[in-house]
């Protein structure tokens, strides 16, 4: 498999700022009013990585669509750069646990997907796409089908699309938990490296604690909900990251961190 570790070429900006200052979210539901996040106060630098931990339910995703201007909130503020929350910025991409791939287009026509939407076309699009599948590894499957592609390749395609307009922002919503253990540590090895290459703010929802240390510059974590920032850990193990750093005295306090700011809070996490 092709490595995703090239460099980017001349990577624009870094990032853009995402803040959230006393966000509140509730939920309609037929039993009632279902509060899903109270009162959340983040501040995530431009071009940071930031982990979201927290038990099953407590707003993980809530959050990210949020910041994504998928859904309203009830109250408080969000900013992302110098705008608040809007559905279809360019400078937001948004990757999911499954990849919604299109059946009916090969490899290539589905990272070609942003820019047909946004009528662009010409010689730039074809070397950007170019780029992003060897990016990814798959340089030597763009004309292959999204069903003759295994799991972890079906996520390098989403990945690949959710670069396409050079998103300043990327908000990951557990992209890695349909892969077997080995896949996610390789695919999650990669991206981090190309977030070292890009550095875009990333946020990362994930329900594995080795993953959010190996990945990110600082883990969030959200108590059980209605969920609210119950830790905030910062991860000082140095850049670039390599496997090799899981056994090291420093990962695994870190990891002890986040599982102490989470004690108590229901619901499991690895
Ligand atoms: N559109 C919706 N309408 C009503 N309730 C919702 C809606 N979306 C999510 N919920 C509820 O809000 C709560 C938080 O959901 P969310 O998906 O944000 O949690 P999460 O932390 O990402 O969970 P998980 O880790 O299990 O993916 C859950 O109880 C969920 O059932």
């Amino acid at each position: 498999m092709t490595s995703m570790t090239q460099s980017a070429p001349a990577a624009v900006a870094a990032g853009e700022p995402i803040t959230l200052q006393g966000v509140n979210k509730t939920y309609s539901t037929a039993s009632g009013p279902l509060p899903v996040l109270r009162d959340v106060n983040l501040d995530i630098e431009a071009g940071e990585f930031v982990a979201l931990v927290g038990p099953s339910g407590c707003g993980k995703s809530t959050l990210l669509k949020l910041i994504a201007g998928l859904i309203p909130f009830d109250n408080g503020q969000v900013r992302v750069g110098d705008q608040a929350p809007k559905e279809g910025r360019r400078d937001v991409g948004f990757m999911l646990q499954q990849s919604v791939l299109m059946p009916w287009r090969s490899v290539r026509e589905n990272v070609e997907l942003p820019f047909d939407l946004t009528k662009d076309k010409g010689p730039h699009v074809d070397q950007r796409v170019d780029y992003l599948l060897e990016l990814v590894g798959l340089g030597h499957s763009v004309d292959m089908n999204p069903w003759e592609l295994s799991g972890g390749m079906q996520q390098r395609v989403a990945f690949a699309r959710t670069l396409a307009l050079d998103p300043q922002v990327l908000l990951m919503d557990e992209p890695f938990a349909a892969l077997d253990e080995f896949k996610r540590e390789h695919l999650g090895l990669e991206v981090t490296k190309m977030h070292e290459d890009m550095r875009k703010t990333s946020i990362l929802v994930t329900h594995s604690i080795p993953e959010a240390v190996m990945m990110s510059d600082r883990i969030i974590a959200l108590g059980a909900r209605p969920g609210r920032v119950v830790g905030d850990i910062k991860v000082t193990l140095p850049r670039p990251r390599s496997a090799a750093m899981i056994s090291t005295p420093e990962f695994q306090d870190i990891a002890r961190q986040v599982r102490e700011a989470l004690a108590g809070e229901d619901g499991s996490i690895a």
